[in-house]
């Protein structure tokens, strides 16, 4: 049975909520008895009980009126990291996260969770239980994360307790699940097209992957007990399945599920990434002539050959957050749910 920790009529809404993680979010708010809408620049399927409201969310006028009446705020919304648009992503996540919040304060929206990501404190180096502590990335991955840090800045240094407007972060990781556009389709396009063979360096690095319902149930904690009297209110969060997985096993078990062959044959780590780089300014030099994007870029090279997970004990300390789901189900679930990707569907 569920515990219903909050009465139903508190009102929040989702910005992001036709996205992989706001449309689980949403889900799971409606199921705690919350009443839900969502804000987004794109609408999928219609959920009954769900007022949707179609907007980019650097229109503050397009916020406000979804903003009326409404307590709680989840920011979940991005330009995809895949997207590689360095003027969207400072459009969106560092202007558009400003609106959200000047937004926010003028509707007289009492708290705001946004989604952040453990990449705002990756180098491409390695990280092995990485703690909240961490100082933000010196040199970030790339462009998209760069605005993440701006944006968590911007979210935590918000947080007011005189003004009533509290916020808190959530770091999530490697997020995967059923209905995830990124993770599972490029892992299979990338076996289709034959280049799933490879294992970047020895395949020992351990690697943070999160079951969806897991970075929910999160979001949902860091809400709940975000109160002018509680630690949560301005801090980071890591979430996490708290259970690091060797990145290539990780890779495997999907592929393997799927139908797929596992990769086998070692590359040396610092030479696929010497190519990656290479390949990049090769791309970037003749971006003017012709358009190709590389499947290896050093930024997947560098998250497919490291060690990068995180620890979640301040999550577990502040809110008493545990996972839900563990990695073994959240892959099964995952597997069962892409029935059309499967090998010779
Ligand atoms: N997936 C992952 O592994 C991780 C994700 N995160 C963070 O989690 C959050 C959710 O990610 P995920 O669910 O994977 O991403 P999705 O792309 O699936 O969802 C994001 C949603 O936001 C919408 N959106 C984008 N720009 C705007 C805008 N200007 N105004 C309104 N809506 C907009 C998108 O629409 P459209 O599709 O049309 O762009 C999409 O519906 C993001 O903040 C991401 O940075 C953090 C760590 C890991
Ligand atoms: C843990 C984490 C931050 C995951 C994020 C998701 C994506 C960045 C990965 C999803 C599929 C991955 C993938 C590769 C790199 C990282 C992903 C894009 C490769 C390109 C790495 C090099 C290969 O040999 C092929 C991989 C395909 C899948």
């Amino acid at each position: 049975m569920t515990t219903r920790l909050r009465p139903s009529n508190k009102r929040c809404l989702v910005i992001g909520g036709s996205g992989f993680l706001g449309r689980h979010l949403v889900e799971k708010l409606l199921d705690r008895g919350y009443s839900v809408s969502v804000f987004d620049i794109c609408q999928n399927d219609e959920l009954p009980s769900v007022t949707f409201h179609q907007g980019d969310l650097c229109d503050k006028q397009a916020l406000l009126s979804a903003l009326k009446d409404v307590s709680l705020v989840f920011h979940c919304a991005s330009p995809a990291p895949a997207s590689d648009n360095r003027e969207l992503f400072e459009r969106v996540n560092i202007q558009g996260t400003s609106t959200v919040i000047q937004a926010c304060k003028e509707a007289g929206v009492q708290k705001m969770v946004l989604t952040s990501s453990a990449s705002v404190v990756f180098e491409g180096k390695d990280i092995k239980n990485g703690k909240e502590s961490l100082p933000y990335a010196k040199k970030p991955i790339d462009y998209y994360t760069q605005t993440k840090i701006m944006q968590e800045k911007l979210v935590l240094e918000a947080c007011d307790r005189e003004s009533g407007f509290l916020t808190v972060a959530i770091r999530p990781h490697g997020i995967f699940g059923p209905r995830d556009p990124q993770l599972v389709p490029i892992l299979v396009d990338t076996a289709c097209r034959g280049k799933m063979k490879f294992i970047i360096g020895d395949g020992t690095n351990l690697v943070d992957f999160t079951f969806v319902e897991n970075v929910v149930h999160g979001h949902v904690l860091a809400a709940e007990r975000l109160k002018a009297d509680s630690s949560v209110c301005g801090k980071a969060y890591h979430i996490t399945n708290d259970e690091p997985i060797r990145f290539w096993d990780f890779m495997s078990e999907i592929l393997v599920g799927l139908g797929y062959p596992a990769p086998r044959y070692h590359l040396p780590y610092l030479f696929v990434y010497g190519l990656a780089l290479l390949l990049w300014m090769l791309a970037l030099l003749l971006r003017p002539l012709i358009s190709f994007k590389p499947t290896f870029t050093p930024m997947r090279v560098a998250l497919a050959g490291t060690h990068h997970y995180y620890s979640c004990d301040r999550a577990k300390d502040d809110m008493g957050y545990t996972p839900v789901v563990s990695l073994k189900e959240g892959i099964k679930r995952t597997v069962e749910s892409y029935p059309h990707l499967r090998r010779g569907a």
